[in-house]
């Protein structure tokens, strides 16, 4: 009934069609996208729309859906899960029942109940046993035991109450959640999200929500979990994409990684800039023809001191220093042109004449040139001398070095964009027409402009076709010109749409998962955008892979919020069963004695398994062995070391099929992946086979950290291969 009515709103709206006053249109237009949205949503929720009730002592059931729906008389007939009355479904325990006398799991398919699960909150009918019980036990086990399909699924119907605790905690100031693998952190971090834009509404929605993943696949992986649980209007984005125009798709070493992600980085790019300020150590001669003026030192460094002392970013300082330069230039040139004193007005004539001569111009680029964030890098990269002025020397320079990019192009690296995000603080915006005039060799730039602005096209006319196609009316409107429509007035744009092509964007409130791996750089950047440093960061110390990686949350955020951030911990593990985690817990003294491993909810009766092989050659014996452990229906992952996955990717995917190797979405879909460490991190798979725990335990000076990641990723089953001796903390793995 509902999507009905809101169809029927929608076809209202598009009925009226194309006329009348601009504002008429754009208001028409947005209450189009408005409808578009909620339909799509109505039909999102359709699976499990209501999958709870709550018996209460003193009133009527309520029931718990994945959204709220009241009657025509404003009568509730099912609450959100996100509203305060809703809670208890999360929290109540026999021990604190919160009014609760019932709380019944409802377990359905499209619209029919198949089965039902409760938990009776009647004290005295209660065992011991049953009063430390899960909420929902068989539910949740019944949901944790099913195949995995590649995409994470929304847990609404079974969030558990340290969950909840979590979700439902403050907007304000900076929470950590620190949680072992399997815990839930991503999960619930998702939920977190859809929670905080239901309570906050106004807040969020103006300022939008920003979720940080590791990579591409895991944001593929997560995507479809906020739209099922009701939100469309947060942004998922990795470090790489959060400078607009800027695609980092180059990889490098983790050891220049590295460097780029220390905190010093801070100093060597605001020194790069300052290199550029630099005034000439002897005089400087311009030569216009008729006469020569001459810069001293002393005019130079009074005009450097004051576009410093205005500051200004460097661009915008930029102005003074090319004022106090003209001024000294146009009483020289007056002398030379032998006309004594001169008026004011003269003067200002002659300094707009000087402006324009090439020679001036010229001299004035080379003295304090416009620059934009990827020409101050490239040019940083690309010189001893600049590296060794801006302090990075030895070993750490030579890591950086790179011959300058031919055609105006650089490739970057993830580890560069917080770089460049630094450098525009620090360097400040260019006028577009400025840039053009002042004929910089900026195509780099010009092609980062245009791709921003074709993707942005892109996108919009996609929105438009997705508008149309939901509305029958594809037929009847053209894509493009509904799409162009929009286009002059910006209504369509989504907050998260805004946010993505504004760098100085602040957003309402940010969420980074598998935060550990972020760089001290990374973490500058991203505080940036949360002038009210109101964020979820959601990690696990334990896991940090990253060379330039986390160790502990307070050096993360002790330079910024020191002794005002909260921390929360998720002590059970919901993906991997009690077999397969006591292996990785022997592998996590490893990386911390005093390190414990999260409890797991389920066993499987399937031990963990370990088997020689030769190593050598072109791998045919893996073939046989890793199509044995295929799931039918569901997904395997062989994680290799990172120094072994061309080669073993390439043997693997040749001689199973249906496998995939690498990064990707098909490493999502495929029956079979082949992964790194890096790569599997944050995913899940029903069957998991680890090749040569020995190299990756030697690959990193975190290779315990990574064995412990990729030993976490199955829900089902776990094997070992492995040429030499298994190493020792692996001995509880049967051979087979
Ligand atoms: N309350 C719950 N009900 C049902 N499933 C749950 C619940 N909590 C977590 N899960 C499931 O457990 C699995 C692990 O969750 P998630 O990936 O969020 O863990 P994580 O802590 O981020 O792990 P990692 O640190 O390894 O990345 C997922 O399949 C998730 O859906």
């Amino acid at each position: 009934m509902l999507r009905a009515r809101t169809r029927a709103q929608l076809d209202d709206v598009l009925a009226q069609g194309g006329g009348g006053t601009h504002q008429n249109r754009s208001e028409r237009d947005s209450f189009a996208g408005m409808y578009a949205e909620r339909l799509a949503r109505l039909w999102a929720v359709e699976n499990g729309l209501c999958f709870g009730r709550l018996d209460l002592a003193e009133e009527k059931p309520l029931y718990i859906g994945r959204l709220g729906i009241s009657d025509d008389d404003q009568r509730r007939l099912l609450i959100d899960w996100r509203a305060p009355v809703a809670q208890p479904f999360y929290r109540a325990t026999p021990a604190a029942p919160m009014g609760v006398t019932r709380r019944r799991h409802l377990q359905t398919r499209g619209r029919r109940v198949i089965g039902v699960d409760d938990d009776l909150f009647d004290l005295d009918r209660l065992s011991d046993e049953d009063r430390a019980t899960l909420n929902g036990e068989a539910a949740l086990l019944a949901s944790l035991g099913e195949k995995r399909t590649g995409r994470m699924r929304d847990i609404v119907a079974t969030i558990q109450a340290e969950q909840d605790r979590v979700i439902r905690s403050d907007l304000n100031g900076v929470l950590v959640v620190q949680g072992g693998p399997g815990t839930g952190k991503t999960v619930v971090a998702l939920h977190r999200a859809a929670y905080l834009l239901y309570t906050h509404r106004e807040r969020l929605a103006r300022r939008g929500v920003l979720i940080i993943g590791p990579n591409l696949t895991f944001l593929r992986y997560i995507e479809q979990v906020l739209p099922s649980l009701g939100e469309t209007d947060v942004l998922l984005s990795t470090v790489g994409e959060l400078y607009p125009g800027v695609t980092a798709s180059a990889a490098e070493p983790d050891a220049v990684a590295a460097v780029k992600g220390d905190a010093r980085m801070t100093q060597v790019i605001a020194r790069a800039v300052q290199d550029h300020q630099r005034v000439p150590r002897r005089p400087l001669d311009i030569d216009l023809g008729r006469y020569t003026l001459r810069l001293d030192q002393r005019t130079l460094e009074a005009a450097r001191s004051r576009a410093i002392r205005s500051r200004r970013p460097h661009n915008q300082a930029r102005s003074v220093f090319v004022r106090h330069i003209l001024n000294a230039l146009a009483k020289q040139a007056a002398k030379a042109l032998g006309r004594g004193m001169l008026e004011e007005s003269d003067l200002a004539d002659l300094r707009e004449d000087l402006r324009t001569e090439p020679a001036v111009k010229s001299a004035l680029n080379r003295l304090w040139p416009y620059l934009t964030p990827q020409r101050l890098l490239s040019g940083l990269y690309g010189s001893r001398e600049r590296m060794e002025y801006a302090g990075l020397a030895g070993p750490e320079r030579e890591l950086l070095f790179r011959a300058p990019p031919r055609g105006g192009r650089d490739h970057w690296t993830e580890a560069d964009v917080p770089l460049l995000d630094e450098a525009a603080e620090l360097l400040g915006d260019i006028d577009p027409q400025v840039l053009r005039a002042a004929a910089l060799h900026a195509e780099e730039e010009l092609a980062a402009a245009r791709r921003a602005e074709e993707a942005a096209r892109d996108a919009e006319l996609t929105y438009a076709r997705e508008v149309l196609e939901l509305t029958g009316m594809s037929d009847i409107l053209d894509a493009e010109r509904f799409a162009a429509r929009h286009r002059d007035d910006d209504v369509h744009l989504t907050t998260a749409e805004r946010a993505a092509a504004d760098r100085a964007w602040a957003y309402g409130h940010i969420i980074v998962d598998e935060a550990q791996e972020l760089s001290a750089m990374a973490w500058r950047m991203l505080m940036r955008r949360s002038p009210n440093r109101s964020m979820t960061i959601v990690g696990d110390i334990a896991q940090t892979g990253a060379a330039a990686g986390a160790s502990s949350w307070k050096q993360v955020l002790d330079p910024y919020v020191a002794g005002r951030w909260r921390e929360e911990t998720l002590t059970v593990n919901y993906r991997t069963p009690v077999e397969l985690m006591a292996v990785a817990a022997d592998v996590l003294t490893l990386v911390g004695p005093s390190l414990r491993a999260p409890e797991s909810v389920r066993e499987t009766g399937a031990r963990p398994w370990s088997r020689r092989i030769d190593g050598r050659g072109d791998h045919a014996e893996l073939g046989p062995i890793i199509t044995g452990e295929i799931v039918e229906g569901g997904r395997l992952a062989v994680i290799v070391p990172a120094g072994r996955a061309a080669e073993l990717g390439a043997a693997i995917t040749a001689a199973v099929p249906g496998a995939v190797a690498g990064q990707g979405a098909d490493a999502l879909e495929a029956p079979v992946a082949v992964l790194t460490v890096a790569q599997a991190k944050g995913l899940e798979f029903d069957a998991v086979i680890v090749v040569e725990p020995a190299e990756i335990l030697a690959e990193s000076r975190r290779g315990a950290g990574d064995l412990y990641v990729a030993l976490t990723r199955a829900t089902q089953r776990l094997g070992v291969l492995h040429s030499g001796d298994l190493p020792a903390v692996l001995s509880r793995c049967a051979p087979l």
